[in-house]
Formats: structure tokens, C-alpha cells, sequence
């Protein structure tokens, strides 16, 4: 028995890496009645005599899991944002920023056309970049510096790509990994949003790392969080939140809120708060909120 982890999975195939080879495998009847599916990036226990007729017998613990893609156990998410085409949204950012502090996944931001963007709008993404960067989060913008800085972050870790329909999740993908041939640009047609349901995930090894050749995730909801996980997920409002009166503060109707204070003094983003009140409101009705197709 031998242990490795699955970097494909297509036609009830499950294809395993370990050792430096890949084997292909099956699921066991009895496993399969369990009911669980195995994910790509999953760390599986298998039994193989050859490297294609081999059994996945047990599905280690995840450390977390996405539905799209369908993947487990990542570390890393790329959210991918346009500055302009489509317009750049911090609400958007912050939902996924959100989404992915709460799985455990490790955001990088990577901002595309600043070709397209006027002064303004550069200068704009900058004070973006700024107060992302102050809170602890890397980001890059689209050239060549850019791509190298986003680079360093695969080293051992299981990287996904997310973001906004028409972002360049797809370019960028191409760029990084030329043998990809992701198409790009189909973002208008009506129904775009089946186009990557069908593709079976598949991890590439880019940089000493593995990254999904999927990018995903397009609806954003907040459904399993709850209103005392959500102010958790802000890590200024985490490292402001000793200093608030109250131990667990919700920085929304207390006194001597840290958090409400730094916020009038500007050195949290008003935005930011902002977006926080409004998942706050989303938690409460549970409604969940699905991204515009375009
Ligand atoms: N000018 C410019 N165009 C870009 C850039 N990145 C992507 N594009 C274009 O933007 C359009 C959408 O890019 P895609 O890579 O398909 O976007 P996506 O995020 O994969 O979109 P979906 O597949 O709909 O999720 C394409 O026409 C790209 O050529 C960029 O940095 N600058
Ligand atoms: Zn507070």
C-alpha cells in the first residue's frame, strides 16, 4: 500500500501521483458505496502492482475543498482581477478574499489589463494594491515582474486560479503554462457559464508546484459562514479587534469599537467595511448572492 496524491481524475479513472510515476486507478466497490468521492488533490491510500490497474482504498482527512473547481486540499488561491473590461470591483475582491480565509487558502491577488486602464485608473489600483499589501496579502499586476512575483508563490503548494467571468484567469494560465491551450475570450456567449463544467480538473506541475489547469469558482454566496466567523475572516479587523471593549466584538453596534474607530481615521478602508457590513446583511437573510454572468 502506498500513498500519493490524485492530479486527475476523468472517466472514473483516478490518476495518482507518488514516487515520481503516475498510476492509474480505480475506486473500490466497497469505497464507492460510501458514498464519498475522491477529488483531484486529494492524498489517497492505493494498492497498485503496475501503473495502471491499481485501487484507491482510503481518502486521507482534507484540509479543505472547492466545487469548482473540484478540487481538494489547496493551498493557494489566485484571485484573478481586471482593472477595467470588466471594471474593477473590491466588493468582488473581497468576497472571494472572504471565501478564501475561511477555507484556509492562502489569497494572492493578480490584477490583468492595466494595459486597457488610463492614469487614473492605474493610479487607483495602486492605492488598491497599497492597502492589500499593508493587510498581508501579495499582489501582483499583469507583466512580466508581475508573472515572476505570482511564480514564487506554486513552490509546494496546490494552487487555484478563481475570479470574474472575462478577468484572464484563462490568459494568464496560457502564459504561465504554454502547453495549456485554455481557450480564452468566450466570455460573452449566453450560457459561458457551463464552459468549464464540463472539463475534468487535471493539476499541472508549474514552478515546482501543482496548479488546477481549471480556474473556478463563480457563485459567492456565504452560506456556511456564520455572523461570528465572518468579522474573522478581515485580518485588519483581527489584529484591531484586542483593542476593541468588547472580547467578541462584531464591530458593528458596539462601543468602543477599534475597528469603527480606525475606520474614521482612515487607516481601515471605508470599502472594506463596508463590504463587511453588507455580508453581514447577506448572513442574516441567507441569501445567497451569485456573480453576473455578464
Ligand atoms: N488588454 C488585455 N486583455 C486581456 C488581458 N488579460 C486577458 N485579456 C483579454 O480578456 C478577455 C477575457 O480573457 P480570459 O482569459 O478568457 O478571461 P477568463 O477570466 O478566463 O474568463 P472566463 O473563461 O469567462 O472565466 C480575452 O479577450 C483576453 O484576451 C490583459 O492583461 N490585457
Ligand atoms: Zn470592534
Amino acid at each position: 500500500m502506498s500513498q500519493g496524491q490524485i492530479i486527475k481524475a476523468l472517466s472514473g479513472f483516478y490518476y495518482i501521483a507518488y514516487d515520481g510515476h503516475v498510476y492509474q486507478t480505480r475506486a473500490r466497490g466497497n469505497f464507492r458505496n460510501r458514498k464519498i468521492t475522491p477529488l483531484v488533490g486529494d492524498f489517497v491510500e492505493f494498492e497498485s502492482t503496475n501503473l495502471t490497474d491499481g485501487y484507491v482504498l482510503e481518502i486521507l482527512e482534507r484540509k479543505n475543498e472547492l466545487v469548482r473547481p473540484a478540487v481538494a486540499n489547496i493551498d493557494v488561491g489566485v484571485v484573478v482581477t481586471s482593472c477595467v473590461e470588466p471594471d474593477f470591483s473590491q466588493n468582488l475582491l473581497d468576497r472571494f478574499l472572504v471565501t478564501l480565509e475561511y477555507k484556509s487558502i492562502d489569497p494572492v491577488i493578480y490584477i490583468t489589463k492595466l494595459d486597457l486602464a488610463s492614469d487614473d485608473e492605474i493610479q487607483a489600483m495602486k492605492t488598491i494594491r497599497a492597502y492589500y499589501e499593508k493587510i498581508g496579502y501579495p499582489v501582483y499586476f499583469s507583466d512580466v515582474e508581475g508573472d515572476a512575483g505570482l511564480l514564487k508563490h506554486f513552490a509546494n503548494q496546490l494552487t487555484v486560479f478563481m475570479g470574474q467571468s472575462g478577468a484572464g484567469k484563462s490568459t494568464l494560465l496560457n502564459r504561465l503554462s504554454p502547453d495549456l491551450e485554455l481557450k480564452v475570450g468566450e466570455i460573452s456567449n449566453a450560457l459561458g457559464r457551463g464552459k468549464h463544467t464540463t472539463r475534468h480538473v487535471e493539476l499541472l506541475n508549474i514552478s515546482s508546484g501543482l496548479v488546477a489547469d481549471t480556474p473556478g469558482f463563480s457563485s459567492i454566496d456565504f452560506l456556511e459562514m456564520t455572523l461570528e466567523e465572518l468579522p474573522k475572516q478581515f485580518p485588519e479587523f483581527v489584529a484591531a479587534s484586542t483593542n476593541c471593549k468588547f472580547r467578541e466584538c462584531q464591530h458593528h453596534n458596539e462601543p468602543h469599537c477599534e475597528v469603527k474607530y480606525l475606520v474614521e481615521t482612515g487607516e481601515i478602508s471605508k470599502e472594506r467595511y463596508e463590504d463587511y457590513l453588507q455580508f453581514r446583511n447577506e448572513i442574516t437573510n441567507r441569501k445567497p448572492i451569485y456573480k453576473k454572468n455578464k
